[in-house]
């Protein structure tokens, strides 16, 4: 895609935005509906509520697991649905960690093979484990995955029978030199995946992105024109681009796309070689910020009403007012 004078030229296939915009309702969704007599909007509400975990992660593995399994077990006891775990929540962020900690996830499917607890992939299993045992859908952060000698910062979806849903293999890898600040290049030892991830769950259908996915609007176009309802990125900025960019990008992305955005980050360590900006964040299709926290431990507790989305578009309908004959978006987020 190119950007000249004031055009956005698109090379390839093109995939317009400017018409038939419309969402489309989640599959098998079970969300709770409820009605309101003094909302005059058609659209009835939706609501969700969610559990954003911001863990602090150590660089023992058999901690953070636990760690990460109690904070959802807590979360599910408080009556979340949903729940979210941070980017690279199982191990250090760091090159030299990710071959060590690495896990193999399996392919995902309704009757995906969930590996008993003594496999080697002892994260994967905590999380299909949990989220069946608890009945929640699970975004699960992030961890490294191996898989046929390569290394991918891979997202995996539980839902709430303990399936593995879905996975998303970051696909812009973080390679960054700001001088005297911070210079980071995970492709030193990641490879970057090669597709867009929808998943439809009980709550609702969610697009996935990790971290530096966030700075990469087209991405979140095309989950919009999917149909997603909420993109989650799990993403661990950094104490020089997070108090610059970390909510902007959140809002500007969910004020683009006019549907929920949800981050979360790992908890700040200190001494820690990547210190981590935290402030894992809930915001809504208007770009409001509904709750957000520190760089500390905590878990943020929010509650997303899905019937927004269609407010908001037919409030303002951006998708329907697009100029297709001035530019569109090549690509394609494939449905589930
Ligand atoms: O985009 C940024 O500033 C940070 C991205 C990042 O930390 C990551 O992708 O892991």
């Amino acid at each position: 895609m190119l950007l000249r004078r004031g055009l956005l030229v698109t090379r390839g296939p093109l995939l317009s935005l400017a018409s038939n915009w419309t969402p489309q309702r989640p599959r098998a969704a079970r969300t709770s509906v409820s009605s309101s007599m003094a909302d005059p909007s058609p659209a009835a509400s939706k609501k969700v509520k969610m559990a954003i975990c911001q863990l602090l992660v150590t660089a023992d593995k058999e901690e953070n697991i636990k760690c990460a399994r109690k904070a959802i077990e807590d979360a599910a006891k408080q009556g979340s649905s949903i729940v979210v775990l941070p980017e690279m929540w199982n191990c250090p962020y760091s090159n030299d960690s990710f071959p060590t900690y690495a896990e193999e996830v399996p392919s995902p499917g309704p009757d995906s093979p969930v590996a008993p607890a003594t496999s080697t992939s002892p994260s994967v299993s905590m999380m299909a484990d949990v989220s069946r045992q608890c009945g929640v859908t699970l975004v699960g952060g992030s961890i490294p995955e191996c898989s046929n000698g390569k290394l991918y910062n891979t997202c995996c979806v539980f839902g709430s029978r303990g399936s593995l849903l879905g996975k998303h293999r970051k696909t812009h890898l973080f390679d960054i030199d700001i001088p005297g600040k911070i210079r980071f290049m995970e492709s030193d030892t990641l490879t970057a995946g090669d597709k867009l991830t929808v998943v439809d769950t009980d709550v609702g259908r969610l697009g996935i992105g990790i971290c530096y996915d966030i700075r990469f609007p087209e991405m979140a176009l095309l989950y919009a024109k999917a149909g997603v309802q909420i993109i989650v990125y799990p993403g661990a900025f950094n104490t020089t681009t997070g108090p610059a960019h970390w909510e902007v990008v959140q809002r500007a992305r969910a004020v683009d796309c006019q549907l929920f955005v949800v981050t979360c980050s790992p908890a700040r360590q200190e001494g820690a070689g990547y210190q981590a900006w935290g402030h894992s964040t809930a915001v809504g299709p208007f770009g409001e910020v509904l709750a957000t926290c520190g760089h500390e431990q905590a878990t943020v507790f929010v509650e997303l009403d899905l019937a927004q989305v269609e407010r908001r578009r037919e409030n303002m309908p951006f998708m329907r007012q697009r100029r297709a004959d001035l530019y569109s978006l090549t690509g394609e987020a494939a449905k589930p």
